[in-house]
């Protein structure tokens, strides 16, 4: 059994903090001495740029090849094209291409289960994989959510976060019957949490409300921050950019409660052993 946890990051809404969040929370895990793949799974290329590679255009090997070669089943070096970040992360990397790819999907054999396949010719080699998925409900992200253990999401303090929800459960209802059985919802991370009002609290509550107390929500809460919207365009984290900020302690402090998660279960799967 792979000990590899992957981690889809998810919210068809538009800029709740998904990639950065996926940076930080990537980057804090590899500086536990955890090893690290990120996949930027946005046609977008945000986390591409995010990570320094400006012009991910030019990049020749992304996601989509990786994707296209097991589609048609054709030989590859998984790790072929694999982008190494100096803090330590590796990075599958995507650009527009990977929109047609969307299309090319549609039609082709265990469509949702593409990624998966391609994940596990590298994910032993990892101890977290996490997946940055794009602003929609499509294929794309059906195949993150379907190749994952478990979903983070990150939500926005803000009035009614309640309604687009409802639909991201939705989808995660369907893969788990269809494709993904055992996909967990890790938890909601609350991003851009502005200090000065109670939107956070009420965001929290309304949550609550919404979705029981089934769905745990991590104590950490990103704070909204200048410095943190900058360090998007500096090709670094937050702790490399801003390290003593407020920012900064909020995704360390989340990323702790991540590995508390998974030490959590390597507890149950060590009991289980012993059972056996
Ligand atoms: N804590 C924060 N404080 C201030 N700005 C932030 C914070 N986190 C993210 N941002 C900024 O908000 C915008 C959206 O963040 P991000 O790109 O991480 O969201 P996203 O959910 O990935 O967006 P998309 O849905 O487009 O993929 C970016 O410009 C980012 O720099
Ligand atoms: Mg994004």
């Amino acid at each position: 059994m792979s000990n590899c946890k992957t981690i889809a990051v998810c919210n068809q809404k538009g800029g709740v903090g998904k990639t950065t969040t996926t940076v930080n929370l990537g980057v804090g895990l590899a500086m536990q001495g955890k090893k690290v793949l990120l996949i930027d799974a946005d046609p977008q290329g945000d986390l591409t740029t995010c990570l320094g590679w400006r012009d991910s255009d030019s990049l020749s090997v992304t996601l989509t090849e990786k994707l296209q070669a097991i589609i048609s089943e054709q030989e590859q070096n998984p790790f072929d094209g694999i982008l190494q970040h100096k803090e330590k992360v590796d990075l599958v990397p995507s650009n527009l291409s990977l929109s047609s790819l969307e299309m090319t999907l549609v039609t082709a054999m265990s469509r949702e289960s593409v990624l998966k396949n391609y994940l596990s010719l590298v994910k032993d080699k990892y101890d977290y994989v996490l997946i940055d998925c794009m602003p929609s409900l499509g294929m794309i992200t059906f195949n993150a959510l379907t190749a994952a253990d478990s979903v983070i999401i990150p939500v926005q303090a803000q009035y009614l976060p309640a309604k687009g929800m409802t639909q991201l459960l939705g989808t995660i209802a369907k893969v788990r019957k269809h494709t993904n059985a055992d996909l967990k919802i890790d938890g909601i991370l609350l991003t851009l949490v502005d200090g000065r009002t109670n939107l956070a609290k009420s965001t929290v509550e309304a949550l609550r409300e919404n979705f029981g107390s089934h769905i745990r929500i991590y104590r950490s809460m990103i704070p909204a921050a200048v410095k943190a919207a900058e360090v998007s365009s500096k090709g670094t984290s937050i702790y490399a950019y801003e390290p003593n900020s407020p920012v900064s302690k909020a995704y360390a402090g989340f990323t702790k409660e991540v590995l508390a998660d998974g030490r959590q279960k390597e507890r149950l799967h060590a009991a289980h052993e012993h059972a056996r």
